[in-house]
């Protein structure tokens, strides 16, 4: 404005807008230039007030211009002087000073008011509010670092009857990014979420005050067989079987369909107690709403993240990873699993099976060796770490498939899973995709999809993403199974290449983790 001023340019004409209605982003240009043409430079201030009390630094008048945002503030009332105080600035918000005393709001006096009072004093003003406040002299000093989290469960400010005030909340969703950026209410904290365009945070329960609201919903609720589920997601159980009927154009480790078959026949067969089996991610998933994260870019040197695929069964998990892995055999391959089984004629330790005895195998199981293990017509079989390790550390990427309760298992410092939900499609893609299909179901090897089997597979995986949604890190709609196959490659490239958001506890190791 100062240089124009001193260029004094003449406009074209005071009234351009009207020359280009059709195009929104010239019209904004134009507009603009009417703006500026018209020489209309809101917000006009109203004069300062003659009064101005003797002693300049004991208060000050701040006047804000209202807009559409929120004013950026919540304001307290001292219960026992009746002193009616800024709470708390929202960081970016218009009134982004804290902790100042105010004693007027456009010319009306509000010491003593309640709050509602004096918000409704605000919203009666039109274009701009002054507020006549009085400092605080010692600000305290906010030293604070830079802290990201994945939100591990829902929030709604509308639906919180406790929040100071809901219109300055922040909702998110679990599996959410939130920057944030400011902890120093012990109840309230204020957040972006991420990826943000907007410079103003929203109040978010602190994660002491989100576990607390999360344990009174637990304790209201009717007890539901799904819920222990939740709490005790790390029970990393599941039961493998033999290697199925089906052959492939070369030899891979893993497609083992009936594994999955017997997973769900077998769920509930082996529960490890939560404390002898995983105690720290137990811990750590039961009681923060916040995992801490940090953005996370593989060295080239670095092994290669593990790549687990899970989903709802027959909704293509198998068939993604054995299309990904016939891609490239020398890039991507699985892990070799364990059994107690006996080997058949063609089979070779440490090619479809590492063939170990019950007493090796019940050992592995005492050291948490196992992502997954469970029996199957009395055999056990598993899926161990260092079978992944071993693809790992051979300079390939792990490609496993895995049930949503071996998710903990996976995610870990040492493997740094990269976990991919594959999800149906909605019913009338399943339809139309699914018609050449064969499912694998407890009774039948291979027979037609079923409008039941759509049915199961959409309850199922609502079922998962309500329990999971947050652990996943690329969701993949398994609609067209090329286009599915693409997605999957991009995805991994992805993994492997670009940072990522992961647990902060991979890369600055704790004691727990
Ligand atoms: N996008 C798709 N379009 C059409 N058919 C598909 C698609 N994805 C998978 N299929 C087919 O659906 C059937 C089930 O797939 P798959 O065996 O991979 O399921 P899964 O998720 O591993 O489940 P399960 O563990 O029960 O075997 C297979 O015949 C597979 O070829």
């Amino acid at each position: 404005l100062q240089r124009y001023l001193r260029d004094s340019p003449t406009p074209a004409l005071d009234y351009a807008s009207g020359l280009s209605l059709q195009v929104a982003l010239r019209f904004a240009l134009l507009s603009a230039h009417d703006t500026v043409a018209q020489k209309d430079y809101e917000p006009v201030l109203p004069p300062m007030p003659d009064e101005l009390p003797d002693d300049e630094e004991a208060t000050r008048i701040v006047c804000l211009v209202k807009n559409k945002q929120p004013l950026g503030a919540t304001i307290k009332r001292n219960e026992i002087s009746g002193e009616i105080f800024v709470a708390r600035v929202i960081h970016g918000g218009l009134a982004d000073r804290s902790g100042d005393r105010i004693i007027e709001v456009n010319g009306f006096p509000v010491d003593g008011m309640e709050p509602e009072q004096v918000i409704q004093v605000q919203a009666r003003s039109q274009g701009t509010i002054m507020f006549k406040v009085v400092p605080i002299t010692e600000r305290p000093v906010h030293n604070q670092t830079m802290l990201y989290v994945r939100a591990m469960a829902d929030y709604s400010p509308q639906q919180d009857q406790t929040i100071p005030c809901a219109d300055a909340g922040m909702s998110f969703r679990k599996g959410d990014v939130l920057e944030i950026v400011d902890q120093t209410d012990a109840l309230w904290w204020q957040a972006k979420k991420l990826p943000s365009n907007t410079a103003c945070a929203g109040l978010i329960p602190s994660a002491n005050l989100l576990k607390r609201k999360q344990r009174e919903v637990w304790w209201s609720q009717p007890y539901q067989p799904c819920q222990s589920i939740i709490l005790c997601s790390m029970y990393w159980f599941a039961c493998i079987t033999a290697p199925s009927s089906r052959t492939f154009n070369f030899f891979s480790v893993g497609f083992r369909r009936s594994m999955r078959l017997c997973r769900r026949r077998f769920h509930s067969t082996i529960q490890p107690s939560c404390h002898t089996r995983c105690p720290s991610s137990c811990y750590s998933a039961l009681n923060s709403p916040y995992e801490e994260v940090v953005r996370y870019q593989r060295h080239p040197q670095d092994a290669h993240r593990l790549i687990a695929l899970l989903g709802p069964s027959g909704v293509g998990v198998n068939e993604l990873r054995r299309r990904l892995i016939e891609i490239n055999p020398n890039i991507f391959q699985g892990a070799v699993p364990y059994t107690t089984r006996a080997p058949k004629g063609y089979e070779e330790s440490g090619r479809e099976y590492y063939f170990t005895s019950r007493e090796t195998f019940d050992n592995m199981v005492y050291n948490n060796r196992f992502v997954e293990y469970g029996e199957y017509k009395g055999n056990l079989y598993g899926t161990t770490v260092d079978s992944v390790r071993e693809v790992l550390n051979s300079g390939k990427i792990c490609v496993i498939d895995i049930e949503a309760n071996a998710i903990q298992a996976v995610r870990t410092h040492e493997l740094r899973a990269y976990i991919i939900y594959v999800k149906p499609p909605p019913l009338e893609r399943l339809r139309e995709t699914r018609q050449d299909s064969y499912i694998t179901t407890n009774y039948y090897v291979n027979r037609p999809f079923k409008e039941e089997d759509f049915q199961e597979m959409e309850e199922a995986s609502r079922k998962i993403e309500s329990h999971y949604w947050q652990f996943f890190d690329h969701v993949l709609v398994n609609d067209e199974l090329q286009d599915s196959c693409v997605q999957l490659l991009t995805a991994v490239r992805k993994a492997q290449d670009e940072p990522q958001w992961v647990p902060a506890s991979w890369i600055r190791p704790t004691a727990e983790s």
